[in-house]
């Protein structure tokens, strides 16, 4: 039997961090940012429905999506945030549950799933354990202006745009608190992995 740990937590909360902690530790970890890239790749049928929806303005001159202009548009406008989602969103859950599979297939003890957005849309069928990367909103937004360069407000656009961290927490098995150093997030991680059985 195999173990599925659906990661989650807030826009740079720690995910990544911790994701790679994971990965040094051999255990498989499926991302749900890089499998919405590949989905958005030229001649995807999530491609398709995004240049329909937002125009040919959204586009680099070589015809892939510029992300940066895709981001500042949805970031703001729950609407459109709301219909990117729905053309991107069913793309990276089949993407996810196939890979799932196949890394179970493989004998593989534990698979992670890295879902930003797995409260939000209702995904926690798709794991056995939630394991939630905590910070609090102050370091947050810290850390992505520093990380993304972005100002404050397109820092706070993008934090409000999701569930707050807060309340996100009542819906995990286990917290990570990811404020202290990156030193103490291993050792939390390596206690709930051991409780797990991993
Ligand atoms: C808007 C886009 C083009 C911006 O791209 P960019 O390279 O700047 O950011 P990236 O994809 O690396 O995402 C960074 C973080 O933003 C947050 N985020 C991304 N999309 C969303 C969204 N639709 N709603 C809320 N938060 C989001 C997540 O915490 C994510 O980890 C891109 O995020 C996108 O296509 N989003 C829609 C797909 C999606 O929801 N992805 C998140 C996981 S499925
Ligand atoms: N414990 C820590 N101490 C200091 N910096 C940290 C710590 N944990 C993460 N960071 C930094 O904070 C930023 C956000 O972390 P990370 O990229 O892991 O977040 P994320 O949750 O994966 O973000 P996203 O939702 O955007 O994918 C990164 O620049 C990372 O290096």
């Amino acid at each position: 039997m195999s173990l599925t740990i659906g990661l989650t937590g807030g826009i740079a909360s720690g995910k990544s961090t911790v994701s790679k902690m994971l990965t040094d530790m051999g255990i498989p970890v499926i991302d749900a940012d890089i499998e919405a890239r590949l989905a958005v790749e030229k001649g995807e049928a999530a491609y398709n429905d995004i240049v329909r929806y937002f125009g040919d303005e959204i586009l680099n001159q070589d015809g892939n999506i510029n992300r940066e202009k895709l981001g500042s548009i949805v970031f703001r406008d729950e609407e459109k945030r709301k219909a990117l989602n729905s053309f991107v969103h069913p793309a990276v859950r089949k993407r996810m549950l196939s890979k799932a599979e196949k890394a179970k297939q493989n004998g593989e003890i534990a698979i992670v799933l890295d879902i930003p957005l797995l409260i939000e849309g209702n995904l926690q069928y798709m794991a056995d354990k939630i394991l939630l990367v905590y910070v609090n909103e102050e370091t947050q937004l810290q850390r992505l202006m520093e990380r993304n360069q972005y100002s404050e407000e397109e820092a706070l656009a993008r934090i409000k745009s999701q569930m707050p961290i807060g309340e996100k927490v009542q819906h995990a098995d286990k917290v990570i608190d990811n404020n202290g150093t990156i030193a103490e997030t291993k050792q939390q991680l390596e206690e709930i992995l051991a409780q797990w059985g991993i």
